[in-house]
């Protein structure tokens, strides 16, 4: 069906400019956020861990380290996101082996990522953290 070009909300063709394409970019954040529950749980957890960066006084390098296991982590949400609503939508909800491959290795893309930020959370934080206990 054939849609109106002013409607913005259903257009499907190229973006005219920078702008447009900022906005579509920052239409996806707002919607992962709004609709994934994890991604909540991501963003509410990468907030506590600013504030123990805060707390233990993390230097430039581990701040770095840290900044990118946490745009690690939400970069990989989101593609998974965008896996598990291709597949939904080519699928129509309904089982296909194909549907369950990609769903499956897009969650382990996110494990993935979570197991090594936690190991380098680990590294930095746990010797801190220890050293604020004993002092
Ligand atoms: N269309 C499908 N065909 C085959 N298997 C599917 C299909 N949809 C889901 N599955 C299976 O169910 C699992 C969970 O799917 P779902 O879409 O709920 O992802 P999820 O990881 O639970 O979602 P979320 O990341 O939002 O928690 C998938 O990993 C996959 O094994």
């Amino acid at each position: 069906m054939p849609m109106d070009s002013n409607d913005k909300k259903h257009n499907t063709t190229k973006s005219k400019n920078l702008v447009n394409s900022f906005e579509f970019a920052f239409t996806g954040l707002r919607t992962v956020y709004k609709d994934e529950r994890n991604m909540k749980i991501h963003i509410f957890c990468a907030f506590l861990v600013v504030i123990l960066g805060f707390v233990v006084q993390l230097n430039r390098f581990e701040w770095c380290w840290i900044g990118l296991c946490i745009f690690l982590i939400l970069a990989m949400e989101m593609v998974n996101t965008v896996c598990e609503n291709i597949v939904d939508m080519m699928t129509d909800k309904h089982f296909h082996p194909l549907g369950k491959k990609v769903k499956d290795i897009a969650a382990g893309a996110v494990l993935l990522t979570t197991i090594f930020s936690v190991v380098v959370g680990a590294l930095i934080f746990l010797p801190k953290i220890y050293q604020l206990i004993l002092y």
